[in-house]
C-alpha cells in the first residue's frame, strides 16, 4: 500500500490548484500509512464457520486499520469493521458464527505468541456451560506496567465494553463504571468506532471529547491518534465556556472564584430560567407605530400591529437576536403591503432597502434592542433590581444576595469572572444566538458537572448524541447533580440508558477492597467494584511521620518496574518537593507549561489533580488530610476513593494523623 501510494502522481492533474489538492491528500496518505515498528499490522484473527452467513469459511486478520493486497483484496480488516465484531463479543454460548478466535501476543512489535480459542457447535440452550474464556495475552495485557501516556486498548476491548463502544451513533449511552472500569478507555475508543461507521456525516460535523483537566487530556491525548483518528477535539468544559467569554470580550477572561455554596447556586438549573428572563426583559413594548418616509408618503405601521408581529416571534422560540433580525423584515413586508394597497408596485428589493433603512433600524433599537450576553450576566451579578426583577419566584432573597459580586462589576473585561459565570455567559450567548451543533460529544468524569454545565455541553450535540461516563462515588464538586438521570435530563438526551462496568481493569483486589470500604458512606446505592487483575496487589498502610518516611519509601517504589504517583494534599506539594529534593521529579499541574512529565518516573500529584490518573505504583500521603481539603466530609472522602484507586500495582498509604473511620 505504501508502494502504491508512492507511485501516485499529481502531474495528472489538470490545473495547479489541482496539483496542490492531489499533492496534500497523497501526503496525507503517505503520513497515515508510515510504518511504527512497534504496533502490529494485527493483533487477532477470527475464521468464520463455512455455513456463516456471508463471511462462511472465511479466515481475517483483524488490526488497526484495514490492508489490502496488490488487487486490492482485504488482508487486514479494521476492528471497527462489522465482520471484526466476532473478536470481542463471540463466547461458548454465542460463538457468532465463529470457528475459532486467535489473539496474537507482541512485545515491541515482535510476535511473541499466540493463542486459540476453538469453538465447536453451540451447544442447546439449557446445557450445561462452563464459561471459562480465560486468555494468557489477555491478562498480559491488563498487568503490564504502565508507562508513559494512556495507550489504546483495541486487543483487548471486554465484550460489556464493546457493546458500549459499537452502540449506535443516533443513541446516546450513559455509563455509570467504577474506578479503572475502562469509562475513559471505552469513550475514546467509541469515538473512534463512529469516526469509522459514519465517516462522511461526523466529519462534517465534527466530534469532540470533554474531560476534567489539561493534565487529563494530555494523559488521554495520544490514544485517537494512535487509532488513526487525528480529527477529534479534545477539551475540558473550562476551555468551552472561557472560548464563548472571550468571543463576546476579548479582555474578558475566568479569572475569579466563587465559595462553594455560590457555585452550587449558580450552577443550579434554575439560572437557566432566571437568564431567560433577563435577556428577554430586554424587549420594550412599542408606545408608537413605527413611520417610514419614503419619497413623497409616510407610511405607518401602528403600534399594535407591530405588538402582534413581536408577540408571534416570541411564541416561535426563535433566539433573541434571529428574531431581532427577523422583526425588521416583518415591518419592511408590513410597509411593502400598504405600498401595494396604496396602488404601488414595489418588489421584493424595496423590502430588504425598507428593513435596512434608519427609521425602521432605529425603531427596531428602541424595541428589540441588540443584547450583549456578557453584559446580560454581568448586570445580573452586579445590580440587584436587576437580578431581583429576573429572579422574582425563583430564587429567595437569601439566594439574590449570595449571586450579587461584592463589588459589582463595570465593564466585561475587567469583570471577576468564574468559571460558573462564564456558564452562564455560555447559556445567555445561546439564547441569543443558537450554539451549532457537532455529531457527537463524548463527556468524561461527568458526575462532577453542574446542571448548568451539562446544559453547555447538551447544547452542543443538540442535534448529535453524547456518551456520558463517570462515576458518582468520584464527585468531588459541591455543583455536581447526584443522579445519572437527572444529569441525562439537564444534557437534555432523558432517553439514554444508563449501563453499568463493575469489572475493574486497573485496581488489584487488595487496593480495591481498601478502597471500597469508603462506598457505604460516600454512594451506598452503587455496586462494589471487582478486580479483574489476577495478582491482588500489594496495600501498605504505615503510620508514621510521612514527610520524614517519604524518601526512604519514594526510594524503595522507585527501584521497580513502572511509573510512580506520589498523591499528597495539595496544601503539602511545596513540602514533599522540599524534602525530596534530589529526587527527579515532575509536579502534576494544571496549566499548559507544567503538565505531567511521563518521561521522569517519579510525578507528584496533588490530590485535586488525580482523577482519571493511574500509576504501577502510588505512594499517598496522608489521607486525613486529602480528605480535609473538601468543604465537606462526603466529598472529602470521595476525593480520598480517588485517590487511593490509582494503583496499578502498590500502594503504600503513609499517615501521621488518624485514619479517617471507614479505613481503620
Ligand atoms: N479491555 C481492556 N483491556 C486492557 N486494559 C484495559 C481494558 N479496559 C480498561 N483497561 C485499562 O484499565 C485502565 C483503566 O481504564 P480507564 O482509565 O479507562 O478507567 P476509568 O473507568 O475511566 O477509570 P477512572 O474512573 O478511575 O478514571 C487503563 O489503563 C485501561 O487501559
Amino acid at each position: 500500500m505504501r508502494a502504491r501510494t508512492e507511485s501516485l502522481d499529481s502531474a495528472a492533474a489538470g490545473d495547479w490548484v489541482s496539483r496542490e489538492f492531489l499533492e496534500a491528500a497523497f501526503a496525507e496518505r503517505r503520513k497515515a500509512l508510515a510504518d511504527d515498528p512497534t504496533v502490529p499490522l494485527f493483533f487477532g484473527r477470527v475464521d468464520y464457520r463455512p455455513d456463516a452467513p456471508d463471511v462462511g469459511g472465511e479466515s481475517l486478520h483483524v488490526g488497526r486499520r484495514h490492508i489490502t493486497d496488490e488487487r486490492g483484496d482485504p488482508m487486514v480488516v479494521d476492528w471497527r469493521a462489522p465482520v471484526s465484531r466476532a473478536f470481542y463479543r463471540a463466547s461458548r454460548s454465542e460463538p457468532l458464527g465463529l470457528a475459532l478466535r486467535r489473539r496474537y501476543g507482541f512485545v515491541r512489535g515482535r510476535l511473541t505468541g499466540f493463542e486459540d480459542e476453538a469453538f465447536g457447535e453451540a451447544r442447546p440452550s439449557g446445557a450445561a456451560q462452563v464459561e471459562d474464556e480465560y486468555s494468557a495475552l489477555l491478562e498480559a495485557e491488563i498487568e503490564r506496567p504502565r508507562v508513559g501516556p494512556m495507550r489504546d486498548i483495541v486487543a483487548t476491548i471486554q465484550p460489556e465494553q464493546d457493546v458500549i463502544v459499537r452502540a449506535d451513533l443516533s443513541r446516546s449511552v450513559c455509563v455509570q463504571g467504577a474506578p479503572g472500569t475502562g469509562k475513559t478507555a471505552v469513550g475514546l475508543h467509541r469515538a473512534a468506532y463512529l469516526l469509522y461507521a459514519h465517516r462522511d456525516q461526523l466529519s462534517r460535523q465534527g466530534v469532540l471529547v470533554v474531560g476534567p483537566n489539561a493534565s487529563f487530556l494530555r494523559y488521554i491525548g495520544d490514544v485517537l491518534p494512535a487509532l488513526g483518528e487525528m480529527a477529534v477535539g479534545q477539551t475540558t468544559i473550562e476551555e468551552l465556556v472561557a472560548t464563548t467569554l472571550r468571543h463576546a470580550h476579548a479582555k474578558a477572561t475566568v479569572r475569579g472564584s466563587d465559595p462553594a455554596p455560590v457555585s452550587v447556586l449558580k450552577g443550579d438549573a434554575r439560572m437557566a430560567e432566571v437568564l431567560s428572563r433577563a435577556v428577554w426583559s430586554h424587549l420594550v413594548a412599542p408606545t408608537e407605530g413605527l413611520v417610514v418616509p419614503r419619497g413623497a408618503a409616510r407610511w405607518r405601521v401602528p403600534a399594535y400591529e407591530v405588538e402582534e408581529t413581536i408577540a408571534t416571534l416570541r411564541s416561535r422560540e426563535v433566539r433573541y437576536a434571529a428574531a431581532r433580525a427577523m422583526l425588521a423584515q416583518r415591518l419592511a413586508h408590513a410597509v411593502l403591503v400598504k405600498m401595494e394597497n396604496a396602488g404601488d408596485s414595489p418588489d421584493d428589493r424595496v423590502q430588504d432597502a425598507v428593513a435596512r433603512s434608519r427609521p425602521v433600524k432605529q425603531y427596531v433599537d428602541a424595541v428589540w434592542p441588540a443584547v450583549d450576553p456578557a453584559r446580560v450576566v454581568l448586570r445580573l451579578l452586579s445590580d440587584p433590581d436587576f437580578l431581583a426583577t429576573a429572579a422574582d419566584g425563583l430564587l429567595s432573597a437569601d439566594e439574590q444576595r449570595l449571586l450579587l459580586w461584592p463589588k459589582p462589576a463595570k465593564a466585561p473585561g475587567s469583570a471577576p469572572w468564574s468559571l460558573a459565570d462564564a456558564v452562564l455567559v455560555d447559556e445567555a450567548h445561546d439564547l441569543v444566538a443558537r450554539q451549532p451543533s457537532l455529531g457527537h460529544v463524548v463527556l468524561d468524569e461527568a458526575q462532577d458537572l453542574s446542571a448548568m454545565m451539562l446544559r453547555a455541553v447538551g447544547r452542543r450535540c443538540t442535534t448529535g448524541s453524547a456518551t456520558v461516563l463517570g462515576d458518582l462515588a468520584q464527585t468531588t464538586t459541591a455543583w455536581g447533580v447526584g443522579s445519572w438521570p437527572r444529569a441525562l435530563a439537564h444534557l437534555g438526551k432523558p432517553d439514554a440508558v444508563v449501563d453499568e462496568l463493575t469489572r475493574g481493569f486497573r485496581v488489584p483486589g487488595e487496593v480495591i477492597e481498601y478502597a471500597a470500604r469508603l462506598l457505604p458512606r460516600i454512594a451506598p446505592e452503587l455496586t462494589p467494584p471487582v478486580s479483574v487483575r489476577r495478582a491482588r496487589g500489594e496495600l501498605d498502610v504505615v503510620a508514621t511521620d510521612p514527610l520524614g518516611a517519604l524518601p526512604a519509601a519514594v526510594s524503595r517504589v522507585l527501584e521497580r518496574v513502572g511509573s510512580v504517583g506520589l498523591i499528597v494534599p495539595d496544601a503539602l506539594v511545596a513540602d514533599v518537593v522540599r524534602v525530596l529534593d534530589g529526587h527527579p521529579l515532575a509536579v502534576v499541574g494544571t496549566s499548559d507549561r507544567e503538565q505531567v512529565e511521563f518521561d521522569v518516573r517519579l510525578d507528584v500529584v496533588p490530590a485535586s489533580l488525580a482523577k482519571g490518573l493511574e500509576f504501577d505504583h502510588v505512594v499517598l500521603v496522608e489521607p486525613a488530610a486529602i480528605a480535609a481539603g473538601e468543604p465537606d466530609e462526603v466529598t472529602g472522602l470521595r476525593r480520598l476513593y480517588v485517590c487511593l484507586t490509582r494503583a496499578v500495582t502498590s500502594l503504600v498509604v503513609l499517615h501521621g494523623e488518624p485514619l479517617p473511620a471507614a479505613l481503620r
